[in-house]
């Protein structure tokens, strides 16, 4: 199986470009990377991988260290050698003392994405396609989305002097959002339907070449988000001399899962990671919209779609995770798992981390959420090294975050009546 932990390297074939191609995961076709506009497989419609003959170490990204450089510093395992940038990646990497202390685990960070560009992970997928769109010489791109992919592509594809388009479902996206993929000058196109609904327009759009879809279905975003993985593991192998035991990820359309996913397999297969040091991939998704978690719990190879979903994470509100045939072997071959919490405990893990000062949006707070309570079912143990990912920043759902914290307390315009109040 091409997606199994212990996969050999595969030999370039000849439709190889600089060392560089795609592959399907389902039936192995391969194509040139960038002569044509594709996202699946011309043969199968499988989801496609990007490809390299020759894969690095983490010494060849220490040889090429500049660590502002975020995610391309990790170029020699991407697909060109140069994005369209706004400083994306270099995140973040927080101790959390109080939380670590409180959840009893050997060690616990915060992988802080909400600290990119436009203030989540997105940035690190955008960099990248919108750098292999100029390079397909496409001029419009698109997307849809729940708010955080729309604010990246908005942001990436004005400063790449390209036009977007963003599908949002109407009404159901988070205030601060909306108004990046304003600013950055998107045209937002409000559908009367859920995110799934939007993503399967937008790529009948993409098929009929009226735009170049930038969702995760697109192989060359998830090689920006592999960085992702890369940076917690430099970041754990620099402090505890060992990469992390587990990491967790709140889980929507699967990207991040497979990025990460995908991240490991390379290590393995350049000889940095042993098979058994591959940190287990835990998904976290909201109990309202848990398509990945019920594939998990009942062994099942495909995911079923929810039609019906709903969570006051609106990031994750998700029926459809078109990334899962890549997510699946992910979770299962690093011996992960998959876990569903309630709005209510996304709300109080929010809180959780807002106490340790980082303020995230509620998506975000999933991993922790996820975290707490895999911890108390005893399948965390309490000698693991943990690292949670947070990919959005508080100020995206400025709504939830007031609603989750204190409320405003009027007082009167002067110190006297202030200090009474007091
Ligand atoms: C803030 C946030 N967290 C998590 C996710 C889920 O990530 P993925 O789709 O890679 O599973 C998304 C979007 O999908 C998001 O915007
Ligand atoms: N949460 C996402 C949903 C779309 O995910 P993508 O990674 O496939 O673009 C968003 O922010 O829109």
């Amino acid at each position: 199986m091409s997606l199994s932990l212990s996969a050999d390297q595969p030999a370039a074939p000849a439709d190889a470009e600089d060392g560089v191609w795609l592959e399907c995961i389902e039936c192995g076709e391969t194509f040139a990377p960038f002569a044509d506009v594709r996202y699946t497989c011309d043969e199968c419609d499988g989801l496609l991988e990007v490809r390299y003959d020759d894969l690095p170490t983490f010494e060849d990204f220490a040889a090429a260290a500049d660590p502002d450089q975020g995610v391309w510093r990790y170029a020699d395992t991407l697909p060109l050698p140069a994005g369209v940038s706004i400083q994306e990646g270099a995140t973040p990497l927080y101790e959390v003392p109080g939380l670590e202390a409180d959840l009893e685990l050997e060690a616990l960070r915060i992988k802080h994405e909400g600290m990119n560009p436009t203030g989540s992970f997105k940035d690190r997928g955008m960099t990248v396609g919108v750098a292999v769109a100029k390079e397909l010489g496409v001029d419009r791109l698109a997307c849809a989305s729940t708010g955080n992919t729309s604010a990246a592509l908005a942001a990436y594809g004005s400063r790449g002097g390209m036009e977007t388009l963003v599908l949002l479902p109407a009404g159901k996206v988070a205030a601060g959002k909306v108004a990046q993929a304003s600013l950055h000058g998107a045209r937002i196109l409000e559908v009367d339907g859920n995110f799934d609904a939007c993503l399967d327009i937008v790529q009948e759009l993409a098929q009929q070449g009226e735009a170049y879809l930038l969702n995760s279905l697109n192989p060359f975003r998830l090689e920006g988000q592999k960085t992702i993985g890369l940076e917690i593991l430099e970041g754990f192998l620099a402090d505890y001399e060992t990469v992390p035991d587990r990491i967790v990820l709140p889980v929507g359309n699967a990207g991040n899962t497979s990025a990460l996913y995908k991240a490991f397999r390379e290590l393995v297969q350049a000889g940095a990671l042993e098979e058994d040091e591959v940190p287990k991939l835990v998904g976290v998704q909201a109990e309202g919209a848990a398509p990945m978690v019920e594939a998990i719990e009942n062994g099942a190879d495909e995911v079923r779609r929810w039609d019906d979903v709903e969570t006051r994470a609106t990031a994750i509100r998700i029926g459809n995770p078109v990334n899962a045939p890549k997510a699946l072997p992910g979770i299962r071959e690093t011996g992960g798992t998959a876990i569903s919490v309630t709005d209510e405990e996304i709300t109080d893990a929010q809180r959780d981390l807002a106490g340790e000062g980082i303020g995230v949006e509620p998506a975000s707070a999933a991993s922790v959420a996820g975290l707490r309570k895999l911890r108390a079912e005893g399948i965390v143990t309490e000698d693991e090294r943990v690292a949670c990912l947070t990919t959005g920043h508080l100020l995206k759902d400025p709504d939830a975050a007031a609603a989750t914290g204190r409320e405003p307390e009027p007082v009167p315009a002067e110190t006297e009546g202030v200090l009474d109040h007091l």
